[in-house]
């Protein structure tokens, strides 16, 4: 559906110094310097597929969604998406896609949500037949009823996040931008939104999701993409992604004796809960779980303990915090996690 092939986009800034000599200097020469904020880039998604595309603050995401949805166009390289290049058939293009913002409202503020759909319809060319159609498929999968018929400024942002969905999706789009779907909504309101997402998947509509919220990642994608410093340093599915970085596991563990910072090679504090409570981070491939539960029950006596993959937000720590993309790449995995700083002694 999506093919993506060495793409690249530079922007030219100019510098202005610090100093008052500096800033005086470039009033009458100004330094250009170029910013690669997507450094050759390339990948496929195919129909159906839910993509996480994360990265820090600066990796270049905003930008790679501006040329996949035709509003940038790339410096070099090239995107054929359902057939088309986004910037250059774009009456055709934004036929097929749709766009969800978290913080930016597609609604006009002072008329009802209904009227904005039906704005669309026109917009669209959406046939009458077609429009009723989705429009009471979407009004009941978001329970948007009597909502959509309040001036959008009176509703909360629960509800104006559902009609944004019904905004994005009237068109029937094959392909669908998400950017922080449901930032500062509610437990429940989250659960409705991520509902919904997960069935207009499942009638094969693409999603591609950006979002610095990773439970929300967990929750809903397959596959995660990670830019950094414009180059992607990882393209895999959520559980491939944990064992690039070491086979960990969470342990939150109740002993019978105190359990001491100094641990053996594998084992690492990450919170001391209660002076017998203790959340470990365990690496499997230095020390297996069997061994591990008999070792420690031997030392310090298990009471209780629960076992859970490492959080995505550790793992996803570590790539971020990468200063740049050929160290992360000549790095050997092991060495991402730094397990114990060598303070070790053996339970044997
Ligand atoms: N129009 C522009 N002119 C100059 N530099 C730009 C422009 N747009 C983006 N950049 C630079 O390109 C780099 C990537 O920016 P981009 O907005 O794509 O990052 P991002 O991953 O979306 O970040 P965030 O999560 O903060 O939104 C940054 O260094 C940014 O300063």
């Amino acid at each position: 559906m999506i093919e993506v092939k060495e793409l690249t986009r530079t922007f030219t800034i100019y510098e202005r110094g610090h100093t008052l000599r500096e800033v005086a200097k470039s009033l009458i020469r100004r330094p250009m310097k170029e910013v690669r904020a997507v450094d050759s880039i390339s990948f496929n998604i195919s129909q159906g597929e839910l993509v996480a595309f994360l990265g820090p603050n600066g990796a270049g995401k905003s930008t790679t969604l501006k040329m996949l949805s035709g509003v940038l166009h790339p410096s070099s390289g090239d995107i054929r998406c359902m057939g088309l290049v986004p910037w250059k058939q774009r009456r055709e293009y934004v036929r097929k896609i749709g766009a969800v913002f978290g913080q930016k409202s597609q609604l006009l503020w002072d008329i009802p949500p209904s009227d904005a759909f039906y704005m669309n319809k026109a917009i669209y060319g959406v046939p009458d037949k077609e429009y009723k159609e989705t429009l009471d498929e979407l009004v009941e999968l978001l329970q948007v009823g009597d909502i959509m018929r309040k001036p959008t400024r009176q509703l909360s942002l629960g509800e104006r996040m559902r009609c944004e969905f019904i905004m994005a999706m009237l068109h029937r789009p094959d392909l669908v931008f998400l950017d922080e779907p449901t930032i500062g909504l509610d437990m429940i309101a989250k659960e409705n939104i991520r509902n919904f997402i997960r069935s207009m998947n499942r009638k094969k509509v693409t999603f591609i999701l950006t979002t610095h919220d990773l439970e929300e990642v967990e929750l809903l994608a397959e596959r995660v993409m990670v830019i950094n410093h414009g180059r992607i340093i990882v393209d895999d599915t959520l559980s491939g992604l944990r064992k690039r970085l070491g086979d960990k596991k969470t342990v939150r563990i109740v002993t019978e004796l105190p359990v001491p910072d100094e641990l053996p090679a594998g084992l690492r504090i990450m919170e001391r809960i209660r002076p017998f409570e203790v959340e470990l981070e365990v690496d499997t491939e230095i020390l297996p779980l069997r061994p591990f539960i008999s070792q420690f029950n031997e030392q310090f006596g298990i009471l209780d303990m629960a076992i859970e993959e490492l959080p995505i937000e550790a793992v996803m720590k570590e790539l971020y915090s990468e200063p740049d993309v050929q160290s992360y790449a000549a790095a050997p995995v092991q060495n991402l996690f730094q397990v114990n700083n060598g303070k070790t002694r053996s339970l044997d």
